[in-house]
C-alpha cells in the first residue's frame, strides 16, 4: 500500500522554553488509513500534528507527505490535505457558509458548498455567525472546512471533544465515510473508544515519545498478554492507556 506519511525521528524542542515537546517519533501512514496519536495532556500530540501540516518547523527529524517535503513542495502539499486549527478566533467573525467558502477557495476544485451543509446537517445554520453555534455543531463546520477541498489527508485534533455521546457518533461514522472514500485520516484524541471505533494503527505518546504503536488489538493483546484472571472482561484500549501512560486504578486489575 503506498505511504501516505512518513515521520522519521521527529524532534521538536520549544526555543524560547527549551521544552523538548515531540522527541525522536517515527511513523508511517498508508493510504487510507485512519491513524491515531493518543497521549496525556502535553505528551506532544498538537505539536507533531502542526509539524506535519507544516504550521510549526521541526527542530530535527524528516517529514514526508506523499512522498514531498513541506520546504519544495508546500503549494501541491496544501492541494492535498486539509485540516483546520480550530482555536483561531478568526472564524468567529464569519458565518458558516463564509467558512467553508473561504476553505473552498484554497483548492482547485471543491465539492459544492451546499451538498457539504446538507451533508454535515448544517444547511439551517448556513447563514449562522460561528459564535452562536454550538460546540458540537461548531466542530461539524470545522470538519466540513477541513474536508471540502475533497483532499487526500486530513488532520483533526481532537475532532470531537466536548460533543455529547450523539454527536460524537455522527462524527464517526462522517470520519468512516471518509475513509471508504480513500480519505487518509490522521486525528488526536483522547476517547479510546474512539481511538478503538476509528482507527487502523495508532501511536501512544508520552512525553514526546512514542512508548506503543500498532492496530488497537495488537497494543491490546501486547500490553496484557497474561490472561485477564481478576476481571471477567476483556481488556479495552482505556485499559492499556492507563497502564502505559502511568496511571493505575482499573489497569492494575490486569498488571
Ligand atoms: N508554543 C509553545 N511554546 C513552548 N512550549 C510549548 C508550546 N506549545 C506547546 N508547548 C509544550 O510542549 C508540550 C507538548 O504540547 P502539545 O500541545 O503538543 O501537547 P498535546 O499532547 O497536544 O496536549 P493536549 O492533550 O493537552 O492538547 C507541552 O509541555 C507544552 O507545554
Amino acid at each position: 500500500m503506498t505511504t501516505v506519511i512518513e515521520v522519521k525521528n521527529l524532534r521538536k524542542v520549544y526555543k524560547r522554553t527549551r521544552k523538548v515537546a515531540v522527541d525522536d517519533v517515527s511513523f508511517s501512514v498508508s493510504e487510507g488509513e485512519c491513524f491515531g496519536l493518543l497521549g496525556p495532556n502535553g505528551a506532544g500530540k498538537t505539536t507533531t500534528l502542526e509539524i506535519l501540516q507544516g504550521l510549526r518547523s521541526a527542530t530535527a527529524g524528516e517529514v514526508t507527505l506523499f512522498g514531498l517535503n513541506w520546504k519544495q513542495d508546500e503549494t501541491k502539499l496544501r492541494g492535498l490535505m486539509g485540516g483546520v486549527m480550530q482555536h483561531n478566533n478568526l472564524y468567529e467573525k464569519l458565518k458558516v457558509k463564509e467558512c467553508v467558502e473561504l476553505f473552498a477557495s484554497f483548492y482547485p476544485s471543491y465539492t459544492p458548498i451546499d451538498t457539504l451543509l446538507a451533508r454535515f446537517n448544517l444547511s439551517e445554520k448556513k447563514d449562522a455567525w460561528l459564535s452562536e453555534l454550538s460546540g458540537g455543531q461548531k466542530q461539524r463546520v470545522f470538519l466540513a472546512m477541513a474536508v471540502v477541498g475533497n483532499p487526500k489527508l486530513v488532520f483533526l485534533d481532537e475532532p470531537t471533544t466536548g460533543l455529547d455521546p450523539t454527536s460524537r457518533q455522527e462524527f464517526w461514522h462522517i470520519i468512516k465515510d471518509l475513509k471508504a472514500a480513500g480519505t487518509c485520516v490522521m486525528l488526536t484524541t483522547h476517547y479510546m473508544d474512539e481511538a478503538e471505533f476509528l482507527c487502523d494503527n495508532l501511536a501512544i505518546i508520552n512525553s514526546g515519545q512514542i512508548i506503543e504503536s500498532g492496530t488497537p488489538s495488537a497494543i491490546i493483546n501486547r500490553t496484557f498478554k497474561t490472561p485477564v484472571l481478576k476481571e471477567p472482561r476483556k481488556a479495552t484500549l482505556n485499559d492499556v492507556f492507563l497502564k502505559l501512560t502511568g496511571s493505575t486504578m482499573e489497569a492494575q486489575s490486569y498488571a
